[in-house]
């Protein structure tokens, strides 16, 4: 029953007005009509909820949390249509009493809807969140004590320089090897990769001690994640303080989490699953921020039992695309420790170090999950560029007089640019210096003669390409990466640097889905470049986009093989995610955003090594708004995790 203004519409035209003002999709509607089909008595606001659950899908959110004080934004977004609203009557605790005596709602997931305290999952949601915490509680179940002394002992081989201050590698590699679940977060440059490269050489060394050698196997969410951890990885285990024999054990190549569970050709299943899982005893998961609910859940059930699990990532950065943040659910008091006294013990005997001010207190109890999660907290890569690693800092702390500070104090790295709408100085800045594009396309337009050269040269500009990156928080919009794309193409065509075609030499593009026959995931990078090939003993120049696969290769293209692909001189900072950029830069707009967060600007600052650079087309509170506005998903993972 509703009143006021709509007081005639029925659910489904009230439906559809809502889907007419970008308020639902047309999936949420058609997902409301099947639950009327299923039930014909389903009353008027059960029919308006299950569209608006399905419909927080697009945001990221799990589920529509009717007590959560963000509902309103949830349901309505951040400037609700006053007479729209009033579509929706009553008030959560009257929804919450519908739901609950409407047959399309269970506790217990027998129905499409399920209330879950005072959230409001579609089913298939609340079985996924259900099915990844509780294996993670059958993962942390699993513990696999090793003799203290041997732990410490080769914890002392691995982490020589251990003085008196706690090594927080060396604790996570002590807590990650005690059962089956481990989880290490940190910054850009605080060490993941080296932990997790000691934590194999430990786990390896003591397994082939007992004659088994582990089946380890990496992967990342992306393939440019993952290409980066192999080219990481690689130089870290050569450096390992092993056995010769142990090191061989270890590998180094990084594939992407689909290729690890098995993509099959035009199905959305995977290979492996839990009839068949995964042959590994150790798989570590690296930018696992990147992980969505979904894949977390498939990425569980194909571990066997006895498989441990350690997933690596920064839990301050952005939440993945699609729905959950995992991650940031996993370590939600990461920060804090909330350490339990046995393990205080236990990193005391294995380590000797005192972590006792992480105690956990009887506010803030630790769960079982607290016990097996790390946070590094030293950024080690910042001696290089500090400003950097200031600036991140001081976004994630919220911190705006230490922002500001950071940009004076640290100007060889860190700029801050007010840029004009209808000036050119974007263009300028992006062409012009030694990573800019420029130099890119005159290195582009020498192809080398000898074929035997060609995979060399390519490897050489995709490297250059990651020179310098131009980021925005937004796909849309003037200063969205659409047309911040468009905008640069069209001046690199006045400055005769590229022609008047979709393809030319020198374009960067970026696949916008998975292509397995090619081999290639959502968010590869490639760059068309022009091939000197001898036809009937004749030069002739062709147009071939080179990509990098994860181990090094180089696979070349052709550019009509790619239908899902655009330029990426500009990419989103979500795309960005699992890359790091010699120098940053990132637009910001000129006003205030609701998808200009925190988050996503510590995720921007942190994929620049040496330069960051802000173009802002507004004022400075720009910045200060999306520093101050945190991203929040409706989520029941962590509070499953830590009842
Ligand atoms: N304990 C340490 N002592 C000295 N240098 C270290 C230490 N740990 C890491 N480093 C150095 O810091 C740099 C960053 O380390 P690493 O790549 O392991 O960090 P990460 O957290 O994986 O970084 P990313 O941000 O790329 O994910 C490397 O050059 C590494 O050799």
């Amino acid at each position: 029953m509703q009143t006021d203004l709509f007081s005639a519409l029925t659910w489904e035209d009230a439906l559809l007005l809502l889907r007419d003002n970008n308020l639902l999709r047309d999936l949420d509607v058609a997902i409301a009509r099947f639950l009327n089909q299923q039930c014909p008595q389903a009353s008027y606001e059960v029919l308006l909820l299950a569209a608006f659950t399905s419909n927080q899908q697009a945001s990221g959110h799990l589920c529509l949390d009717l007590k959560n004080r963000q509902l309103a934004t949830q349901l309505w977004g951040t400037s609700p249509p006053p007479e729209l609203v009033t579509l929706l009557p009553g008030k959560p605790d009257d929804w919450l009493h519908d739901l609950r005596q409407s047959p399309l709602v269970s506790q217990d997931g027998n129905t499409p809807l399920v209330l879950d305290g005072s959230r409001l999952y579609l089913r298939r949601n609340w079985a996924r969140e259900v099915s990844v915490a509780e294996a993670i509680d059958q993962r942390l179940a699993t513990v696999s004590p090793l003799p203290v002394k041997r732990l410490r002992d080769a914890l002392t081989r691995l982490f020589p320089s251990a003085d008196d201050q706690t090594d927080w590698q060396q604790v996570a590699c002590a807590l990650a090897s005690r059962s089956g679940i481990g989880i290490i977060t940190g910054g850009p440059g605080t060490g993941k990769t080296t932990t997790v490269v000691r934590l194999l050489g430990l786990l390896q060394s003591l397994s082939m001690a007992s004659n088994q050698r582990l089946r380890i196997r990496l992967a990342a969410p992306t393939g440019k994640a993952a290409a980066r951890l192999t080219e990481s990885i690689g130089e870290q285990v050569q450096q390992l303080d092993v056995v010769t024999a142990v090191r061989d054990a270890i590998p180094t190549e990084v594939t992407t989490l689909h290729r690890l569970l098995g993509t099959r050709p035009d199905s959305r299943h995977f290979r492996h699953h839990a009839d068949n899982p995964l042959h590994a005893d150790l798989v570590v998961v690296d930018e696992a921020s990147m992980i969505d609910m979904d894949m977390m859940a498939r990425l569980l059930e194909a571990l066997s039992p006895h498989t441990r699990l350690i997933l690596l990532g920064d839990k301050d950065q952005l939440a993945s695309v699609e729905a959950g943040a995992v991650m940031g659910d996993l370590c939600r008091h990461a920060h804090q420790g909330r350490y339990k006294q046995s393990t205080i013990d236990f990193v005391q005997d294995t380590c000797g170090a005192d972590i006792s001010n992480y105690q956990e207190t009887e506010q803030a109890p630790g769960n079982a999950l607290a016990q097996q999660t790390a946070m590094l907290r030293t950024n080690w890569r910042s001696k290089d560029s500090p400003g950097i690693g200031e600036l991140a800092r001081a976004v994630n702390e919220e911190n705006l007089p230490q922002v500001r500070k950071a940009f004076q104090q640290y100007n060889d790295s860190l700029h801050r640019h007010p840029l004009r709408s209808d000036g050119q100085q974007l263009e300028t800045q992006l062409l012009n210096g030694s990573g800019g594009l420029r130099a890119l396309f005159n290195a582009v337009a020498t192809p080398p003669t000898q074929r035997q050269d060609f995979d060399g040269w390519a490897a050489g500009l995709l490297k250059q390409l990651t020179h310098q990156q131009l980021l925005s928080g937004l796909r849309s919009g003037p200063f969205g990466v659409e047309q911040l794309n468009q905008r640069i193409t069209r001046h690199l065509q006045q400055q005769d640097l590229a022609p008047e075609r979709e393809w030319y030499p020198g374009r960067p593009v970026m696949m916008t889905r998975n292509d397995y026959q090619l081999g290639l995931m959502n968010g590869d990078v490639g760059l068309t470049l022009p091939l000197l090939e001898q036809r009937n003993d004749k030069p002739e120049l062709l147009l071939r986009v080179a990509f990098q696969l994860p181990d090094g290769r180089i696979k070349w293209v052709l550019p009509s093989r790619l239908d899902g692909v655009e330029t990426v001189y500009a990419m989103t900072v979500h795309k960005s995610q699992g890359s790091e950029f010699r120098h940053t830069l990132l637009v910001l707009p000129d006003a205030p955003h609701p998808l200009l967060t925190r988050e996503l600007i510590y995720t921007a600052v942190t994929r620049a090594r040496d330069r960051f650079t802000l173009l802002e087309f507004g004022k400075p509170a720009v910045l200060d708004s999306a520093v101050k506005k945190r991203t929040w998903r409706a989520s029941g993972l962590a509070e499953r995790l830590f009842k």
